[in-house]
């Protein structure tokens, strides 16, 4: 999505005035205005800051989970409202104490950044991202939630409101000319010719770099195109590549020459399942071969497929992020339910009940309630003793999706 022509939003810091400059044209931010206050907690445990965001004066519950022995501590602090809590659970940027500036171990750090459109569109909102170096990092969120306008900020294409960025351990957008480099982007796909090969789209683009060396300009290419399985269909017309190739070649286009970081925008949108899968894998090689990756996606099973670590936007404000393990094992401590279909739901209840099972409750042909430490065989047996005729019993173990769910109070397109 490309930025308003005549934009005249400025820098907080006030280095720029007006217009968006170019990623070279940018000028030095200055000091980082303040964060929102944040929990802390102990050095390399995730942090969680709570705001309400349902009506006032609802009474304050605070939740705190250890999760499994030794693993890091998430603060939950929840609002008792009708509405899913607004959680933001950060993981400390990169180990450094107070007064430490974004760690080496960031590939990308972000505080307070926001962006305000003209017309008053607030498409970003006092973002403070960590993304760890070697990182797969999803970043999630449905469409329209401010991944796009993230992404450009970062790449120096669109001037933040508010707000200060690091890449590569080096202040933005100062740095640019030196990072920049370093970085690989697809954020529009880039526009190939379609009666050209592969490889001689490949050559224009890189022709187009100033800062690429002419003489050695074969060998950044044939690394480009090895670096995503194209060496074979190199000479290929690119109207004659699937779809999936051609996000191939559009990601080798943002590899053309050693990169430290990779940044993808929506890489697997409007694929077919195989483009998807192929793009996936590639992600997967990519990071393997030590490249921080940062991809925005709106599909949570994709993110879990690939990433990490993963970010989650809601209209703008970035409500969770940590290792997605992390978010694994708060989706392992969640209630894991029992329903047993039969038409003897009194019954059955009065079995549960006995078994000492919490949160029973009957439905339309149904019985209901935590299964807690019981085994389900256990159950089984109770029920069958108590002559309960059972037609169905399901143990329903909670989703990451259901974590995200509690935590953000937002459903992700989960198809793909
Ligand atoms: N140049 C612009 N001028 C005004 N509003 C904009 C501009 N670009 C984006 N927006 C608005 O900012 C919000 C965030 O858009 P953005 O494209 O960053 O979201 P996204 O999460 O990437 O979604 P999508 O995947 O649909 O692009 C949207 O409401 C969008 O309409």
């Amino acid at each position: 999505m490309s930025e308003m022509p005549g934009d005249n939003t400025r820098l907080l810091a006030g280095s720029r005035e007006g217009r968006d400059a170019g990623p070279r044209g940018a000028a030095g931010l200055a000091e980082s205005p303040a964060s929102p206050a944040r929990e802390r907690t102990t050095e390399g445990a995730l942090e969680a800051t709570a705001r309400e965001r349902a009506t006032e004066g609802t009474p304050e519950a605070t939740a705190r989970e250890r999760t499994a022995e030794g693993a890091p501590e998430v603060t939950v602090l929840e609002r008792a409202s009708g509405r899913g809590p607004e959680v933001t659970v950060l993981e400390r940027a990169g180990g450094g104490g107070p007064g430490t500036t974004a760690a080496q171990g960031q590939a990308i750090v972000t505080r307070g950044l926001t962006k305000r459109f003209r017309g008053g569109q607030v498409a970003v909102d006092g973002l403070d991202l960590a993304v760890p170096r070697g990182s797969v990092f999803g970043f999630l969120g449905p469409n329209g939630s401010g991944k796009t306008t993230t992404i450009r900020m970062l790449l120096g294409l669109v001037t933040p409101t508010e707000g200060t960025w690091e890449m590569l351990g080096r202040p933005m957008p100062g740095a640019i000319p030196a990072v920049l480099p370093r970085v690989g982007a697809l954020v529009e796909g880039p526009a190939f010719y379609p009666y050209l090969s592969g490889e001689a789209n490949l050559r224009r683009y890189d022709a187009a770099d100033p800062a690429a060396d002419p003489r050695t300009a074969s060998r950044r290419i044939g690394l480009a195109l090895e670096r995503v399985g194209l060496t074979a269909a190199a000479r290929k017309r690119y109207r004659a590549y699937s779809l999936g190739m051609r996000q191939r070649l559009a990601i080798a286009a943002a590899l053309l020459g050693p990169r430290e970081l990779l940044v993808l925008d929506e890489p697997t949108n409007g694929l077919d399942p195989q483009g998807t899968r192929e793009v996936r894998a590639l992600v997967k090689e990519i990071a393997a071969d030590g490249t921080t990756v940062f991809v925005s996606s709106h599909l949570l099973a994709e993110v879990e497929q690939m990433c990490t670590h993963v970010g989650v936007m809601r209209t703008g404000r970035l409500v969770a992020q940590g290792p997605i393990d992390e978010f694994r094992r708060l989706s392992a401590g969640e209630t894991v339910m029992i329903r047993v279909e039969t038409p003897d739901t009194a019954v059955a209840a009065a079995v549960l009940t006995g078994l000492g099972l919490a949160g029973v409750r009957t439905g339309d042909g149904e019985t209901v309630a935590e299964l807690g430490a019981l085994a389900p065989e256990t159950v089984t047996a109770e029920l069958v003793t108590a002559g309960v005729a059972v037609r169905g019993l399901a143990v329903q173990r909670p989703s990451l999706e259901d974590v995200f769910v509690r935590l953000t109070g937002e459903g992700f397109d989960v198809d793909g």
